[in-house]
């Protein structure tokens, strides 16, 4: 379906390739990508999210971008626990009738040591807005020092 949505520009239908498989049957082939766009609902509770992205920072190249979306009542609570592996970069929660936020992180340049239960700790220039429509927000890090809006 993807292909059939760039099939009417030529010049972007030759430039994009499509693959179709599970995320977690994805390894190695991970580290060739410079930015990896995960879906919402790609795990749809938090322990199954924080495992697809135990599995992305175990395969994904040092300091390679993860953007991913999720509604905001989850990614509010879950972020700080999943994000193991990744420097939270940017948080935006939606204010209007947009049901998901969008998290940019990037992994680390080291090794990271996951383990499920270390709470992970923010970038300095993280997003972390005091409130959005749809949570009240806990605020990590002093973020109201560093924060960065994006403006739609
Ligand atoms: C709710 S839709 C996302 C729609 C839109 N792209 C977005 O991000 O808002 C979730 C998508 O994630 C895909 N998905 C869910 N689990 C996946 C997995 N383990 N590996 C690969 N894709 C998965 C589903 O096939 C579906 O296309």
């Amino acid at each position: 379906m993807a292909s059939r949505l760039v099939a009417s520009d030529d010049d972007l239908s030759k430039r994009m390739v499509f693959h179709t498989a599970d995320i977690m049957d994805a390894t190695h082939e991970l580290k060739e990508y410079d930015v990896i766009f995960l879906a919402a609902l790609v795990g749809m509770d938090v322990d199954e999210k924080g495992k697809v992205i135990q599995h992305l920072a175990k395969y994904m190249a040092p300091g390679a971008i993860l953007m991913l979306r999720e509604c905001p009542w989850c990614s509010c609570f879950s972020i700080p626990r999943v994000l193991q592996g990744f420097d939270v970069l940017s948080i935006f929660h939606p204010d209007d009738d947009v049901v998901n936020s969008v998290v940019i992180s990037r992994r680390y340049l080291k090794p990271a040591n996951i383990d499920g239960n270390n709470h992970h700790h923010l970038a300095n220039g993280s997003i972390m807005p005091s409130s959005c429509k749809y949570c009240d927000f806990q605020a990590f890090n002093s973020p109201l020092n560093n924060m960065k809006m994006i403006d739609e």
